[in-house]
């Protein structure tokens, strides 16, 4: 019988990795194309569509929650989270409304494998390069010890 995972997973070897940028600062905003898409949710619903991709099984996921200074400078201005995501009843104050996209982003019932997931502010380089070094150098240790009969 044909091993459907090695058939799947046969088409994209190469990738190892895929980055996946989500502007969580996106809550209270709309799609251009479509008025009634709230911008967070239609992020969720690719992400969720890429993550659990069967053709892109073997490639490590990470996830940047990015924009997140944005995100806390509108918090400040008192948009407030619970207008827009309605079951929200949190806080709306950042480090309490980050763990609302940490959970839902974070929550992939088709995915067996571990995701990788980073608040981010693309323009805060210093903490940027840290997040990737830290990132590249984990993976680059767990495919080393995958390639020995350890894990
Ligand atoms: N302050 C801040 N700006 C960012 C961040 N990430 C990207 N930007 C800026 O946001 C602008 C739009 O970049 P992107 O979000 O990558 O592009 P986009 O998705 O086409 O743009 P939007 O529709 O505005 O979201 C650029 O000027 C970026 O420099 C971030 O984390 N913080």
């Amino acid at each position: 019988m044909t091993d459907l995972r090695s058939l799947w997973t046969s088409y994209f070897p190469d990738v190892g990795s895929i980055i996946y940028l989500a502007p969580i600062n996106a809550f209270d905003q709309f799609l251009v194309e479509d008025l009634d898409a709230n911008r967070l949710e239609d992020s969720v619903t690719l992400w969720r569509e890429v993550v659990s991709n069967r053709l892109l099984a073997n490639a490590q996921m990470v996830l940047f929650l990015n924009k997140c200074d944005l995100l806390k400078a509108k918090l400040d201005d008192g948009v407030r989270l619970c207008d827009y995501v309605k079951s929200y009843d949190g806080a709306n104050e950042y480090e309490s409304v980050l763990v609302l996209p940490t959970e839902v982003f974070g929550s992939v019932p088709d995915r067996s494998s571990e995701l990788f997931i980073y608040p981010t502010s693309m323009t805060d380089t210093g903490t940027m390069r840290i997040n990737l070094i830290a990132n590249v150098q984990y993976s680059v240790l767990v495919e080393n010890l995958k390639s020995l009969p350890l894990i």
